[in-house]
């Protein structure tokens, strides 16, 4: 009887923890514009409180509201305009060494700039009425025709974020959008988790010889979704099923140091060109299990090789067929890079199957591949769409053949039916692709 998936999982994300462990401190100074996607190694905290000073939110002119309370069209109230303060100016340094009366005077401010000392509040350039200036600017006035609230138009200093505040939380994933605060707050680089390094080989002749015309897709597949994850990851190759070749490449690559991770898709199943295990005993490897009660994906296999001073490497040999090596990347590889990072466990979106009349063919086929499976667990993709009431409906695919990819075109999500979950209950999705979330 093969391990569960909840047990494959645990033994999964334990040896995730212990190689995260063995990695030790291993985070990296990265400058902001290069930081998306990479993971917070710490909470990052605000080393201060913005905005700094008080700033006007308009372009206008500083007053002291009180002195307008009884100003109205028959009586406006008139302020004479003392110098311009812009954004970036000290204010004292702007107006010099003579002084203002905030009641009787007015002062230039623009957006962003530091408000001087004595005035509350902004009218706006639109609102306040110019009169006198020329040549020199000099003996400008302005007239005011209605009380300005206290503080209008003025940003308060630390009305935004306080120092002390979390601005990234340890295991978040950078996202453009936190560019705008850290880099608000002076800071230029951020400390990352340092990127897992993966190695990723296909197996197969059929890919090197082309005949039956198979072509690589899983290569190409998991080099790019590690990449999307963050992972530095190479592609090293297809090998052809000779065990020798397979035995020296892992080996060689287990004893370089240069990988945190190695994977193969194709030759973990019965047939007689299926060398990975054969290898990996060879190899020493410690076999964590081979084969788990999932589909699709249930020959597959995950070890660790020993390599040099008792280091040892992370392996998944995942399955073949496309869409197996695509789900088990899903929903064990994924997880193992997550844990390694220090990265919570991704949460599912709750949903309800969609329904649908069964008679032709497909429709059975579909129907089969949502069959509750007592003590297997099932992933199959499939489609969740944003609906304009905010249901989670989620429609899968109605074609599930691990060989057949064009539902790819079209899925969005990964369903997971737990073991015995039928076609009545509500199920677990995830993103498809684990780097985009249904809400952005
Ligand atoms: N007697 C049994 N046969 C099979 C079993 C089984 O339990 N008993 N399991 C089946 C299942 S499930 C799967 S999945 C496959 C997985 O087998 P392997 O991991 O050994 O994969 P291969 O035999 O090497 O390839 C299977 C299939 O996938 C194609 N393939 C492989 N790599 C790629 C690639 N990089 N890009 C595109 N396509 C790829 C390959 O050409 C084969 O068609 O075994 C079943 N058999
Ligand atoms: O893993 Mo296989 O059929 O379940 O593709």
């Amino acid at each position: 009887m093969a391990l569960s998936y909840s047990v494959g999982l645990a033994k999964v994300l334990h040896v995730a923890e212990e190689q995260r462990r063995l990695r030790g401190d291993s985070r990296e100074l990265v400058p902001l514009h290069s930081a998306v996607g990479g993971i917070a190694a710490e909470n990052v905290v605000s080393p201060r409180s913005i905005p700094e000073h008080d700033t006007s939110a308009m372009d206008g002119y500083a007053i002291r509201s009180q002195a307008t309370a009884k100003a109205s069209p028959d009586t406006p109230v008139v302020f004479k305009v003392q110098g311009t303060i812009a954004a970036g100016d000290d204010p004292r340094e702007a107006l010099g060494q003579q002084p203002t009366n905030p009641d009787t005077d007015a002062v230039e401010i623009m957006t962003g700039a530091i408000f001087p000392d004595g005035y509350d509040a902004c009218v706006k350039l639109e609102t306040a009425v110019l009169v006198g200036g020329g040549p020199g600017e000099q003996g400008r006035h302005i007239l005011v025709t209605k009380p300005v609230e206290p503080h209008a138009n003025r940003r308060f200093a630390a009305s935004d974020m306080l120092e002390g505040d979390i601005v990234i939380r340890q295991g978040d994933t950078v996202r453009p959008s936190h560019i705008l605060p850290l880099a608000s707050l002076g800071l230029d680089s951020i400390p990352l988790v340092r990127k897992p390094r993966v190695g990723v080989w296909s197996t197969g002749k059929e890919m090197r010889n082309g005949h039956g015309a198979t072509r690589d897709a899983n290569g190409p597949y998991l080099t790019a979704a590690l990449r999307e994850i963050g992972a530095q990851a190479d592609f090293l190759g297809v090998l052809d099923d000779d065990p020798t070749s397979l035995h020296d490449r892992v080996r060689e690559a287990a004893e370089s140091r240069k990988f945190d991770l190695l994977l193969t898709s194709g030759a973990v199943s019965k047939g007689k060109f299926d060398h990975v295990r054969h290898v990996l005993d060879q190899i020493g490897a410690e076999i964590i299990f081979h084969g788990l009660a999932i589909r699709p994906g249930h020959p597959v296999l995950f070890a660790l090789i020993p390599g040099n001073e008792g280091r040892r490497t992370a392996f998944f040999g995942l399955p073949g067929n496309p869409g197996a090596a695509a789900a088990c990347f899903r929903f064990l590889t994924v997880p193992y890079l997550r844990a390694l990072q220090g990265q919570e466990a991704e949460q599912p979106i709750l949903a309800r199957l969609l329904q649908r009349p069964t008679s032709p063919d497909t429709d059975n086929n579909a129907r089969r591949s949502c069959h509750p499976m007592p003590e297997t667990d099932c992933f199959r993709h499939g489609i969740l769409p944003a609906t304009p009431t905010g249901q989670m409906i989620v429609e899968p695919s109605r074609e599930q053949s691990p060989a057949k990819l064009g539902p790819f075109t079209t899925a969005n999500c990964w369903v997971h039916f737990r073991p015995g979950a039928g076609a009545e209950e509500v199920v677990e999705c995830y993103p498809l692709d684990p780097s985009t979330s249904f809400f952005t």
